[in-house]
């Protein structure tokens, strides 16, 4: 077959690049729904929330006070970090050191919100963001809080995922280990007191795109949730969406 006919068969054999944004606030599932969207797939996966953990891993690890915005934007360029797309084996480096554990701590989750609210630090992780995302050569699933409103506006298919601050709360508390997971009360307090800082913000806030499906996974198990958004991933590829 002629090189014109090899192009169209392959054309026709390789489903165009999708880009799918999903965002929500913590533990509506974002992060297990996207790897395995993506897994099914065949497409790479970025976990946002990552990038922002590991740059207040950095001004924590730094001495840089991280209620200093100045100082905060002064040094938002100075951390490589670097995002693995593997959605089986997700990754991230801050200058070349593996930063999975370190950013899960408690001390991480109560500073992020402040770095991550620094318009510097927004600037320079969404162009980074970007540049993964047109990378991926087969389209990629992106996690986060303002994928579909700021930083992918043309993504494909945007799903914005919802769930009460009761069912967040108990999924974050059974991943805790010790006191942690026993205190729901103060694990639901302090995911209602982060989900207003992310969405109060001024630069780029968690916020739902006017264009976004949005899935409540309030009663909904992770196996329906990541079924639901693997028929509308579907459904837009084919685009032959149901009315
Ligand atoms: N629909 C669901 N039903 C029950 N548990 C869920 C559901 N979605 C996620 N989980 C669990 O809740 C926890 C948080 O999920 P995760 O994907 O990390 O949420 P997010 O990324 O939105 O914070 C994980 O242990 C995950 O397995
Ligand atoms: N696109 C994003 C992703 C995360 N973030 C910030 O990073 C924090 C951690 O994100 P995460 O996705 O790891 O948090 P969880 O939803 O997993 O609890 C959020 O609370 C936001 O403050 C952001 O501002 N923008």
């Amino acid at each position: 077959m002629n090189n014109v006919g090899n192009a169209v068969t392959a054309a026709r054999i390789a489903p165009a690049a999708v880009v799918v944004g999903i965002d929500g606030p913590s533990g509506t599932g974002k992060s297990s729904t996207s790897k395995a969207v993506a897994a099914k797939l065949g497409l790479r996966y970025l976990d946002t929330g990552a990038q922002y953990r590991a740059i207040t891993w950095w001004m924590l690890s730094n001495g840089i006070d991280v209620n200093d915005a100045a100082a905060v934007a002064d040094a938002a360029g100075k951390p490589e970090i670097v995002s693995g797309t593997d959605p089986s084996a997700p990754a991230i480096t801050v200058d070349g050191a593996d930063a999975a554990a370190p950013i899960r701590t408690q001390e991480v989750t109560s500073a992020v919100s402040a770095v991550s609210a620094v318009p510097e630090v927004r600037t320079r992780l969404t162009e980074l963001q970007r540049a993964i995302a047109a990378e991926a050569p087969h389209g990629i699933v992106v996690e986060g809080r303002d994928i579909g409103t700021t930083v992918l506006p043309d993504a494909d298919l945007k799903i914005f995922l919802t769930a009460s601050a009761e069912a967040r709360a108990a999924r974050r508390s059974g991943e805790l280990k010790g006191k942690e997971a026993t205190d729901l009360a103060a694990t639901q307090a302090a995911l209602v007191k982060r989900d207003a800082a992310d969405s109060g913000r001024k630069t780029s806030p968690l916020a739902k795109a006017d264009d976004a499906v949005e899935v409540d996974t309030t009663d909904l198990t992770l196996d329906q949730v990541i079924e639901c958004v693997v028929t509308l991933v579907e459904e837009r590829r084919s685009g032959t969406e149901s009315a």
